[in-house]
């Protein structure tokens, strides 16, 4: 996969307009989410090692809000001849063209079904997995519960989600260290503090993390029993969670 460099925010700008994934976010979103999402490579890796364990035969795969298909990348290439379906999300129109580039460079014996649309509209069934790779956090969060019943409902007996998510906390002391841990990550990655500032108010409106009480508690309410952080790097997390 193939990107430009990430320097959307690295001339100042009077007005900083919310964030949206457009065609100029879709250009380096590569170099973007990598530069910025402490263990991003390691959870699209890890991926595909659970789709191997866990997609079953003439099942489906939904991942929701693919962006450029990293995680579709990574499950497809683990699950050959299980006769899958990879259905991948997302109501970019910038994104889902270059993912679709990225999809055909490479042969698979599993088809995916490439949708240009709202996760909140899309039917799922017959799912034994179902990924979530930093997707939820840019709903309202109004409309969270209600994906992830859908989701729930949508799972096979023994079929997973994967929800990974930035991660606000309770305690203001961890909240800072994280939160600065993070910025130095940023930082070590090349983004300057203009680049850095900026950013972070144009996500302002648009990015709601939620603590992981509140992702425990929801996953409870919906019905999910057996859940837990698989991996955690300062303030980005990834959780399982598995249909009984
Ligand atoms: N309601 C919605 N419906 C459909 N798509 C949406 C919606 N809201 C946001 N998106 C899409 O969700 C994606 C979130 S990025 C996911 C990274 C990817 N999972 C990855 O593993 O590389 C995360 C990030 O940038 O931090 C974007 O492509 C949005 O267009
Ligand atoms: O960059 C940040 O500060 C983030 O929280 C992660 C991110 C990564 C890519 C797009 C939007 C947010």
């Amino acid at each position: 996969m193939t990107s430009s460099q990430d320097n959307i925010y690295a001339q100042a700008c009077e007005n900083v307009s919310d964030f949206q994934f457009d065609e100029k976010v879709a250009g380096v979103f590569n170099d973007m989410i990598r530069r910025s999402v402490p263990g991003y490579s390691q959870i699209i890796n890890t991926l595909g090692a659970f789709a191997q364990r866990f997609a079953t035969s003439d099942s489906n795969i939904y991942d929701l809000g693919c962006s450029l298909g990293a995680a579709t990348l990574s499950v497809r290439r683990q699950i050959d001849n299980r006769n899958c379906r990879i259905i991948a999300v997302d109501n970019s129109q910038s994104m889902i063209e270059r993912c679709r580039e990225n999809l055909t460079a490479y042969v698979s014996s599993t088809p995916v079904d490439l949708v240009c649309g709202d996760i909140r509209d899309i039917k799922i069934e017959n799912a034994s997995m179902v990924i979530l790779n930093f997707t939820m956090q840019f709903l309202a969060p109004a409309d969270r519960d209600e994906l992830l019943s859908k989701i729930y409902r949508g799972l096979n007996p023994g079929g997973i989600l994967i929800l990974s998510e930035k991660l606000n906390f309770e305690d203001d002391e961890i909240q800072t260290l994280l939160y600065d841990l993070h910025l130095d990550f940023k930082r070590a990655n090349g983004y300057s503090e203009l680049e850095i500032s900026q950013k972070r108010s144009s996500l302002e409106n648009v990015m709601k993390p939620d603590t992981l009480l509140q992702h425990q508690d929801r996953l409870k309410q919906q019905g999910f029993k057996h859940f837990n952080i698989w991996f955690q790097c300062f303030n980005f997390a990834s959780m399982v969670a598995i249909k009984s």
